[in-house]
């Protein structure tokens, strides 16, 4: 299959059209009503690179070996005129777009987990006001029915009120850690306390500091002197004596114990890897979650202590062998020493990854977490996959209604390394103050990232070359170039038409100024584009014919009030591989 690409020669086109960049300001720009003279290439392109035409033109095509271009049908227009309905954007975006103005709309997404005190119809409707783009379910808590209620809410919350929250099932993974406290919210272990962990199952009354752990092997695995960490050293106990199934330790750090909190032991000072390195990543309950999760059609499934790429493959197989239009995402927690040793693998097999510094905190020294978060953000921005900075972001605010300034400064830094998203765990699930929580969120990343555009505060992040074919390459460079053109023309707006959101993620990994308006055909994409940095996804039917799509997408979004004349717009499309700068007519 040749691949070309071709610089279409405009016969109208202006001979001033690559200004020096000091006269791109938007004074300098033609009229509002004048459109810059775009090129439509309507058959398809065999030119090979040598044919470049090295001079100046608004139009980037190559036909990618996809053959021709359809020509939109009149119907497109009459559609396009007549039928506002058409196109569907999130309700809370679109108030933000009209409210603020394309620039000012939050490019940071937004992860709540939803629980006891967040599951109701009307506390999922705050959250999804207060910008929540996707809710998380964690499947270590709650029944299936439980569940199942919660995904059946948002779905309506998303039919009956235009929101376009996504579902995120993140799965319970087969590490070791305590049972559910007997249906208590918490106990707490005071220091120097004699608490007894055990394997045996109390139906009904647990024994008075007595807490059931889930791994049978626990008793036989663990050594007299070992430390136990609860939750990655919430609370802390020291083994002091094995009787049976029994296990005797005593409190050195009091706290709080949480249902179902994760277990790690050290041993000299180290954590003791072995038995978890046999436990298969995905267990057989987590399997049964996935087809759950397959049979509800949630959007993300998020995979606990993945270790290797192969347990992501695995799974992305069996989705597909399953799942309809197998549009389920895989996300790749990052929470084990195993899985920052096979970082690029992992991320490079799996759809985005989490940074769940929760666990990680647990298994690596916690000095090493943030230079691990960054490291993982990095990673994620360079291999095209959106990640999720998660875990005790505003703590403290599970109990108080405002953060700490340290919570703050830990928020403003995952915005500052432009994370796609930001996730609430305990604040937003059990916490007393879910929407305050989330408020913060919303405020400090709207700030951070004005503070960063208005001082031009670019990083020069270099992007590596990942194309791994010669189509992808062209992908690549056209959306590095429209990015970069967005920044120094100082568009409104950057328009994607993509169908497989391809295109939409590698506009997203340049962190442009200007909003990027993902145009999919899919309901079930445009929910998973959710998660990315600084797209606003809208589900719009298109056809291969992008003047008839500018002229539909234009109509539409100015029937709604969300564009107006004058704005200036680069659009880039899958469909043809090209590049267009306007304005709104
Ligand atoms: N569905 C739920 N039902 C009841 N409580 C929940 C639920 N989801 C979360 N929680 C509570 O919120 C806390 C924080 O949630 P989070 O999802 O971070 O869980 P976690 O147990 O810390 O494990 P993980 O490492 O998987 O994140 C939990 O410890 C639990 O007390
Ligand atoms: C989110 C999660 O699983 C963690 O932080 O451990
Ligand atoms: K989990
Ligand atoms: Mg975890």
């Amino acid at each position: 299959m040749s691949q070309s690409i071709h610089f279409s020669i405009s016969s109208s086109r202006s001979p001033n059209l690559i200004l020096p960049k000091h006269s791109y300001a938007k004074s300098t720009l033609p009229p509002s009503n004048c459109r810059f003279p775009v090129t439509f290439v309507r058959r398809p392109i065999t030119a090979s690179s040598s044919d470049l035409d090295s001079s100046p033109s608004q139009v980037l095509v190559s036909n990618n070996g996809k053959g021709g271009v359809s020509v939109a049908t009149s119907s497109d227009y009459l559609t396009a005129a007549t039928d506002s309905s058409s196109i569907e954007v999130d309700a809370v975006t679109e108030a933000e777009l009209k409210e603020n103005g394309f620039r000012s709309t939050r490019r940071t997404k937004l992860v709540c987990t939803i629980g006891p005190n967040s599951c109701g119809f009307e506390q999922l409707e705050a959250l999804a006001v207060g910008g929540m783009n996707v809710a998380r379910l964690n499947m270590c808590h709650g029944t299936r029915e439980w569940h199942r209620s919660v995904i059946q809410s948002v779905r309506r919350l998303n039919e009956e009120k235009g929101f376009a929250v996504a579902i995120m099932m993140d799965t319970e993974g087969s590490e070791i850690h305590m049972g559910d406290l007997g249906g208590s919210q918490s106990a707490k272990a005071e220091d120097g306390e004699i608490w007894t962990f055990s394997v045996r199952a109390f139906d009904s009354s647990r024994p008075e500091r007595t807490i059931n752990v889930n791994y049978e092997g626990f008793a036989e695995d663990v050594q007299v002197e070992d430390e136990l960490l609860v939750d990655g050293g919430m609370v802390r106990f020291e083994v002091i004596e094995k009787i049976g199934p029994d296990v005797k330790c005593r409190c050195t750090d009091p706290g709080l114990l949480l249902p179902r909190a994760n277990l790690t032991f050290w041993r000299g000072g180290s954590l003791v890897r072995e038995r978890n390195a046999m436990l298969p990543t995905i267990s057989s309950k987590d399997w049964l979650d996935i087809d759950f999760g397959i049979a509800e059609g949630v959007d993300f499934i998020a995979i606990s202590f993945v270790k290797s790429a192969e347990v992501i493959n695995h799974l992305k197989s069996y989705i597909a062998a399953r799942s309809r239009d197998s549009d389920i995402a895989v996300i790749a927690k990052i929470e084990s020493i195993d899985s920052l040793k096979n970082l690029e693998e992992i991320i490079l097999a799996s759809d985005g990854a989490m940074v769940a510094r929760g666990d990680l905190g647990a298994q690596i020294p916690l000095e090493q977490v943030p230079s691990a978060q960054q490291k993982i953000v990095q990673t994620c921005r360079q291999l095209n996959k959106p990640v999720i900075v998660a875990s005790q972001l505003l703590e403290s605010m599970i109990e108080y209604p405002t953060p700490t300034r340290a919570e703050v400064a830990d928020v403003s830094e995952a915005v500052r390394q432009r994370s796609d998203a930001l996730m609430l765990s305990g604040e937003s699930a059990m916490g007393q103050f879910p929407d305050k929580a989330l408020a913060v969120l919303r405020s400090v990343s709207l700030r951070i990232e004005r503070w960063w555009r208005e001082e031009k505060r670019h990083e020069a992040m270099e992007l590596q070359d990942m194309g791994s074919s010669f189509s992808d390459s062209i992908s690549e460079e056209i959306c590095n170039s429209a990015a970069k053109m967005a920044n120094n023309l100082e568009v409104d707006a950057l328009f994607v038409y993509t169908k497989t959101g391809h295109m939409a993620s590698l506009l997203s990994r340049c962190r442009p100024d200007c909003p990027i308006f993902a145009f999919t055909a899919t309901t079930s994409l445009r929910r998973r584009l959710n998660l990315q940095w600084g797209l606003i996804p809208f589900r719009l039917s298109f056809t291969d014919d992008m003047e008839s799509n500018l002229n539909k997408t234009f109509a539409l979004l100015k029937a709604r009030g969300m564009i107006k004349s004058g704005d200036l717009v680069i659009a880039v499309s899958d469909i043809l591989q090209s590049i267009q700068v306007m304005n709104v007519p």
